[in-house]
């Protein structure tokens, strides 16, 4: 079924996920309404034909999906000022870090409570490469369907507890951050063992691609790919049993640990 969403928060995710949506022929420009409070910046989506405003409240009351994607400190107003357009057949998507159900669920209006649910998707969601992790709260089988339909179109998408969602911000949304890191790192090494850095830059990211391309296509442990890599007194082996003397298994635990642990703070 075909249906019309609004984007409240025109920012850099909700406006991935448009030209995610738009891209892959998920939906036409025409069913889509994107809000931000100074539309100057949305005029090159209105020229493709979908419809801007600063009008949250219309733009809910008009759509059948709302999908939030403002700051986690701006969400509070945005539900508020959108509650009465909601309708209990409606659709509410947050995009949004670190907010609950419960605490959305709480801003509404008793009779027009709609079915909600929470994904975190990643950067890559503007290359329709994401990540998306799904939770959902009194939805029916078809709207299930069609969120993860949406979310399909940029990316995979995989549904979890919501309980988990603070967990998958770290994994699936900050991890993007955490494998840049990686990569740079590389260069840096690549740098220093005589490649130039842009040549250093395309080794290292289509190296990680692949590696990441062979554990998705083939669903093998990564130590078993490491298995093949490293040959016995090696030069792979060598690198990394260096790598882990100087703790990189371990920072990087500690590191998702840490950022697990500003999100519980935060709240
Ligand atoms: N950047 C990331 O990797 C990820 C971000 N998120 C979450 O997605 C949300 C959006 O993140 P970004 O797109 O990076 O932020 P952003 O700051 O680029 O986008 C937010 C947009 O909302 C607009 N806005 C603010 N108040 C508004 C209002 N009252 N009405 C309409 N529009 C309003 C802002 O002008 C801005 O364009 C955040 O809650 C973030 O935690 C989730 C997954 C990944
Ligand atoms: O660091 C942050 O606040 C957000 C959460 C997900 C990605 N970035």
């Amino acid at each position: 079924m075909s249906k019309t969403i609004a984007i409240i928060g025109g920012g850099n995710l909700g406006l991935s996920i448009a030209e995610g949506l738009t891209a892959g022929g998920f939906l036409s420009p025409g069913q889509i309404t994107i809000t931000r409070r100074n539309t100057t910046l949305l005029q090159p989506y209105q020229q493709q034909g979908m419809t801007i405003t600063s009008d949250n409240a219309a733009a809910a009351a008009a759509a059948d999906v709302i999908l939030l994607a403002v700051k986690p400190f701006q969400i509070r107003e945005v539900i508020r000022e959108i509650a009465p357009s909601l309708m209990a057949d409606k659709l509410l998507i947050s995009v949004v870090t670190g907010v609950s159900t419960q605490e959305m669920r709480s801003e509404l209006l008793e009779d027009k409570i709609p079915a909600i649910f929470r994904a975190m998707p990643n950067t890559a969601v503007a290359i329709r490469e994401s990540m998306t992790c799904l939770s959902h709260s009194k939805a029916k089988e078809d709207q299930v369907n069609w969120v993860l339909e949406l979310f399909s179109q940029v990316g995979r998408v995989v549904i979890i507890d919501e309980k988990l969602m603070d967990a998958a911000t770290v994994l699936g949304a900050c991890g993007t951050a955490y494998a840049m890191r990686y990569i740079r790192a590389n260069i840096q090494g690549g740098i220093e063992i005589g490649f130039d850095a842009k040549t250093a830059s395309l080794i290292a990211a289509q190296t990680v691609k692949g590696a990441a391309e062979l554990l998705l296509q083939k669903g093998t442990h990564p130590e078993y790919e490491i298995d093949k890599v490293t040959t016995p007194k090696g030069c792979t082996i060598a690198g990394l049993n260096e790598m882990e003397h100087q703790g990189f298994s371990s920072s990087l635990i500690k590191g998702i640990s840490a950022s697990y642990v500003k999100i519980q703070a935060d709240k």
